[in-house]
Parts: structure tokens; C-alpha cells; sequence
């Protein structure tokens, strides 16, 4: 079925209807017989892409499949999203990735791309199929044991040079477990002691940033840094950039605006790995996401069964979900990023470092993977109406500003006046 978008302002700029054929391309000519998607007064996108989901499934379908992320995607705006490996099993052979790819293919929402392991079981030992995962029909290019930090530098160099034959990345969750231990909460500071939880001080994050560049440069490899949740490793990504190392970084949307104060009620809600920070990390963040330093937004979408989540603080699992909010979220923290850049940290950059050639742009010839945004508008964020299974959201209560009305993915639309269509 061919579509065509009425009335939307293309990137926050001139207003432009946007035709779809009947192979779900977008084209320059309005088809015969199209379906019309009523945009008047919202701004068009690319459709999102997300560095940084976790999708638990195989393993732990109680807290999230698939279906039920690839429907809290849609509904966030996102057409794409990159399948974390930290499953159960892990995600390190190629035909568990050919799982993660064909099971995103059966819910048929958004395209879900697998994160290959980088090393057996995330273990940190033995690389995992780097080389059969990649050659595989999934064609992984990006490589993480998020959740776990590729903490032996040997290692560490070994997988650059080696993803770097395919034009892979390896995307490292930067946590020196001899500076931050597995028990690490709570940014380690003033709160931390006060409420007597074991702290996680930045530098832990620090020292690997600036050591993986480093292994970037010498391997002449390229490498991601998730979630960078410092003004230190800002620096760091900042300096090696002006080196021309070839080093991407990406920043969560709790990271741009919820600070290590929440931890005060000991509410598990807010642990998250890397934990949230002070005021002074939050505003370096938004300043590298304004300035290009941070070159993408990944929500870290991080789903947890009550029964892991309700403990006492030191006790819960790490993690926060953030699909369906992240857009809001970003449009809050930091409003003064025009469209065209909202476009580019949560879309074209992102597509551009996973390789995914298919979506970030709304050039004439490619699929129509969009996002309609109502950019005035302002929801207060009940955690019960999130279509993610778990609800483990951090955002319950809050006020955002601007939703997410329709997603079209394809050519097809998944969400329309923001509830899904199947
Ligand atoms: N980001 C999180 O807080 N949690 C992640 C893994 C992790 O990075 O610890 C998860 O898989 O739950």
C-alpha cells in the first residue's frame, strides 16, 4: 500500500509531503490510490536508530521478547535497533545472531540488528565468532560484552584488530572492575558516602576511554564508547578525536538529565550502570552532544522483572527502560538542539556507525523509515501505560515535552496518533 505523509515540517524546516510507493520507498512523486498519514504541524524524521537495546531474549523473556521491544521502539519512534548480545545464552555465534535477526523480522516492527559478543559468554577471555558473525546473513558489524567492561587490554587489542577487516566496531561498556567492582552503585562522591553504598567513581570509566583510544590508534581500528556518562571521558573522546583516532561516542537519555541526588530515597528505579551522575557530568554531556564530541544518543533500554528490580538499592539488577521516552527526553534535556540535529544523534549517526545503509535519511530512492513528532506537546509519563514489559521507568511522573504521534517503518505504519497498529 502506498502512503503519502501530509503536512509535516522535514527536519523542523520547510514543510513537504513525503510520498511512499508500494515498495515501501520513498519517492518524488505522489502514487496513485496512496493511504494518507495526516502529519499537519508535526516535524518528519528519519526513523530513530538505537545503538543500545536490550531485548533479553533468549533468556529472559519475563522482562522483555523481541515483540514486546520492538513494539516499545516503534512506539519511541525508532525503526531500528541494535540487539545488546548480554542475553542468555550471550549472543556469540552466528546462529544466535541469526536468531535475534530473524526473530526482529518475525515481529516486523522495527529491523532489530544483533550486537555480536566480542568474547565467548562475555567472559573476557576468548573472542567470540567475530569473523562468522559478521560473513553470516545478520552481517554484524558492531561488537559489545555490554553489561561487562572487555577489560584485558590484550584482548581488547586483539578484537580491534580484528573486527577492523569487516568494518566492524567495537562498542566498549568502559567499567575498569578494579576501580569498580561488581557491587560499584552509586557515583562515587558526597551521596555515595552518605548513603553508605559502594561507590563507582568515574575515573573507573576514564581510564578505559583512554586506553581503548589509544588501542584505537595503535590497531588503527575503530572503537564506540557506550554510554559515557562523564565530563572526564568527554575530554578524553574530545582529544583523541582532535588526534583523528577514529573513536564514536554515545550518551543515554537518563544520562542528559537525571542526576545522582534521585539516589537519596534509595529507589532501585534509579540504579543504572554507569550510574547516574552530578550536575557538573550532566551538563558536560549536553554540551558534547550539542558540539558533535558525543556523536549519538543510545537509550540503553535496560528491562528488569520486578522480582530483580524490588530489593534493597545494592541488591537490584543495573537498568532502566528508555525507548518509548528517549526522544522526549532528549527534547527536554537539552532544547536548544535544532531538529536537524536531533536527526543526526539519534538517526543518521547512529545508522552511519552500525552500518546500516538503509535508514537515517529521507532521501528519495530509500526505504521510508519516518518518525512524526508533535514538538509542542508535553506528557506526563505514566509507567503503566508503557507497552515494554517491564516497567522499571524512571520517568514515571515526569512532564516531557514532545510525543512521538506516528512511526512509519518500510513504508508501513507501525504507530499511528501513538498507539500501535497491530
Ligand atoms: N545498563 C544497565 O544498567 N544494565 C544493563 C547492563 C549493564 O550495562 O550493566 C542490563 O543489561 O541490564
Amino acid at each position: 500500500m502506498s502512503l503519502v505523509i501530509t503536512g509535516a515540517s522535514v527536519l523542523g524546516e520547510k514543510t513537504q509531503d513525503l510520498y511512499v510507493d508500494d515498495a515501501g520507498l520513498l519517492v518524488d512523486e505522489p502514487p496513485l490510490g496512496a493511504e494518507v498519514l495526516d502529519a499537519d504541524g508535526l516535524v518528519a524524521l528519519p526513523g530513530l536508530v538505537d545503538l543500545h537495546t536490550h531485548l533479553r531474549e533468549p533468556g529472559r523473556e519475563d522482562a522483555e521478547t523481541i515483540l514486546t521491544g520492538s513494539r516499545a521502539a516503534a512506539v519511541g519512534g525508532y525503526t531500528a535497533v541494535l540487539a545488546m548480545a548480554n542475553t542468555s545464552p550471550a549472543t556469540d555465534t552466528a546462529e544466535a545472531a541469526l536468531r535475534v535477526l530473524d526473530l526482529g523480522r518475525e515481529a516486523g516492527l522495527v529491523d532489530v540488528q544483533p550486537v555480536g559478543a566480542v568474547t565467548k559468554g562475555l567472559a573476557g577471555e576468548e573472542l567470540a565468532e567475530l569473523g562468522l558473525m559478521a560473513r553470516s546473513r545478520a552481517k554484524v558489524r558492531v561488537f559489545s560484552d555490554d553489561g561487562k567492561c572487555v577489560h584485558d587490554a590484550r584482548v581488547m587489542r586483539r578484537a580491534l584488530e580484528y573486527v577492523k577487516a569487516f568494518g566492524g566496531v567495537v562498542s566498549q561498556h568502559a567499567q575498569d572492575p578494579s576501580l569498580a567492582g561488581p557491587t560499584a552503585c552509586c557515583h562515587e562522591g558526597e551521596v555515595s558516602g552518605r548513603l553508605g553504598l559502594p561507590g563507582w567513581p568515574g575515573i573507573a570509566e576514564e581510564v578505559i576511554v583512554a586506553r581503548d583510544v589509544m588501542l584505537a590508534r595503535h590497531t588503527g581500528s575503530r572503537v564506540h564508547i557506550a554510554h559515557v556518562s562523564t565530563a572526564g571521558s568527554v575530554e578524553v573522546v574530545r582529544w583523541a578525536k582532535g588526534q583523528g583516532i577514529d573513536v564514536t561516542a554515545e550518551v543515554t537519555p537518563h544520562h542528559l538529565l537525571l542526576t545522582t541526588d534521585l539516589l537519596e530515597g534509595y529507589d532501585p528505579t534509579f540504579k543504572v550502570n554507569p550510574p547516574l551522575r552530578p550536575g557538573e557530568d550532566v551538563e558536560a554531556l549536553r554540551a558534547a552532544l550539542t558540539d558533535g564530541t558525543i556523536d549519538a544518543v543510545a537509550t540503553d533500554h535496560a528491562p528488569h522483572a520486578r522480582h530483580d528490580k524490588e530489593h534493597a538499592f545494592v541488591d537490584a539488577a543495573f537498568g532502566m527502560i528508555g525507548l518509548e521516552t528517549a526522544l522526549a527526553v532528549v527534547r527536554t534535556a537539552v532544547p536548544d538542539l535544532a531538529w536537524t540535529d536531533v536527526a543526526r544523534v539519534m538517526s543518521s549517526t547512529p545508522a552511519r556507525i552500525a552500518g546500516l545503509t538503509d535508514h537515517g535519511s529521507l532521501e528519495v530512492g530509500t526505504p521510508a523509515h519516518v518518525v512524526l513528532v508533535d514538538p509542542s506537546a508535553s506528557v506526563t509519563v505514566d509507567r503503566a501505560d508503557s507497552v515494554s514489559l517491564s516497567r522499571n521507568n524512571p520517568w514515571h511522573g515526569r512532564s516531557l515535552t514532545s510525543r512521538v504521534v506516528h512511526t512509519v517503518h518500510a513504508g508501513r505504519v507501525t504507530v499511528r496518533d501513538g498507539a500501535l497498529t497491530s
